[in-house]
């Protein structure tokens, strides 16, 4: 009876807001037990985003920041809408170059108070969630990984309800499992993962398309596959191997890799992966049929990345020391991903595959070891 008297009580509420969409309504219903901090009312896509015109450059949040993705998604950003349109935050140091490149703030997505003021204080018209434990490291640690990625998700979603935002809010190729199929895996198709990230991926894909049908909040997700860079470190995944085995290459000739020659997962090139990001915040919503896509480019094995790689530097050896937690991770992921809504919806389309990645990589990771020689 409670939650019935509640509900009825939020309807009433929502039919009083203003029939022209024009100001999101505000109805703070923080009492209730079962429903979000505040929330924008009205189920009505047309209201998302109201809060900032489409003339203007929207003003960007990026939670996570330091991570492997983060700084390069807003440099990639304030070359579209301008340095002081782009903040980034973290709970860690920045170094100092990314300190000097543009707006830097801490903010700990655990502290609703500290988010909240963060978004009212700068105008905050897009979010860009990225904060999370990853793989591997959230098997390491559930307690925490459980904390960071659905109760930090939960105030995220309800900031950007409240204020009216744009959320992105990535996922993963982890967001499938065991009984998913692998080869390919469509956007639409049986989600068990059995890693605590995994979950939690899942859980941000169905709250936010949740609060999109529920609250009108212009939720977009990206489940991205491995990501490949090589000026920024990965934060602890399951396909690290196919980062690290770029520098070891190069600094060292050798490589050991800790999932078995055969194991094939979908990849992405970093610059690839960014751009999506942005294509798919700035798509028109009338091209969304669906708020959480895959996104893929190439799919591969360690031995073919391996294989590639050594076609550039041929005395590269490579041994194999299993990681028995990661190739039960991997084991479970898609091994082909399924993009064809994204291409056919958006837009979406790939630049780099297999020869392009390990050339780009050798180059970058390699002019910058000489550089490292020269000084
Ligand atoms: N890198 C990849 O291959 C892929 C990444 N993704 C997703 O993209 C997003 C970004 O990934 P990466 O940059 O690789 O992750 P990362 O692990 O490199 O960085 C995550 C960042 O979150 C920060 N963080 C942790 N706890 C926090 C808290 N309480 N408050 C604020 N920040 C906190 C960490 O300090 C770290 O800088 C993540 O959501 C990840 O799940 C999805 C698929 C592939
Ligand atoms: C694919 C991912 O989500 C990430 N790189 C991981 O391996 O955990």
């Amino acid at each position: 009876m409670p939650v019935l008297r509640a509900l009825s009580k939020v309807a009433k509420q929502a039919l009083l807001a203003p029939a022209c969409g024009c100001q999101p309504l505000t109805v703070a219903i923080r009492n209730i037990s079962f429903s979000p901090r505040q929330v924008t009312s009205g189920s009505d896509a047309s209201f998302h985003s109201v809060s900032f015109s489409e003339t203007d450059h929207p003003k960007v949040l990026i939670t996570g920041g330091l991570g492997q993705l983060g700084v390069g998604l807003a440099k990639l950003l304030r070359k579209r809408f301008g340095k002081n349109n782009v903040i980034l935050s973290d709970i860690r140091k920045p170094p100092s170059n990314v300190f000097h490149s543009g707006p830097f703030i801490y903010s700990d997505i655990l502290d609703y108070k500290n988010l909240r003021e963060i978004v009212v204080n700068n105008r905050i018209t897009w979010l860009v969630h990225y904060s999370a434990l990853l793989s591997a490291v959230g098997e390491a640690n559930v307690p925490l990984a459980r904390a960071v990625n659905i109760t930090g998700l939960h105030n995220i979603l309800d900031i950007a309800a409240e204020h009216g935002l744009r959320l992105f809010v990535p996922s993963t190729i982890g967001a499938f499992g065991p009984t998913s199929p692998r080869n390919p895996t469509p956007d639409l198709c049986v989600q068990r993962p059995r890693t605590i990230y995994g979950v939690s991926k899942v859980h941000a894909e169905l709250m936010g398309e949740y609060y999109h049908h529920r609250y009108g909040l212009d939720f977009r997700c990206l489940r991205y596959p491995g990501i490949i860079s090589a000026d920024s470190q990965p934060g602890g995944g399951t396909t690290d191997y196919a980062v690290q085995i770029f520098h070891d290459a190069i600094k060292t000739g050798k490589f050991e890799c800790n999932l078995k020659p055969d194991t094939r997962l979908p990849m992405m090139y970093i610059d690839d992966c960014l751009r999506a990001t942005l294509e798919v915040m700035e798509a028109p919503v009338e091209t969304l049929s669906m708020r959480t896509y895959n996104i893929n480019a190439m799919s591969f094995t360690p031995e073919e990345l391996a294989n590639e790689v050594q076609k550039q530097l041929p005395d590269l050896q490579v041994t194999y020391e299993i990681d028995s937690v990661r190739q039960a991770i991997a084991d479970s992921w898609p091994m082909n991903f399924d993009d064809s809504n994204a291409r056919n919806d958006w837009g979406w389309k790939h630049d780099y595959d297999l020869p392009e990645l390990v050339q780009t990589m050798l180059n970058f990771i390699g002019s910058d070891s000489r550089i490292a020689q020269a000084n």
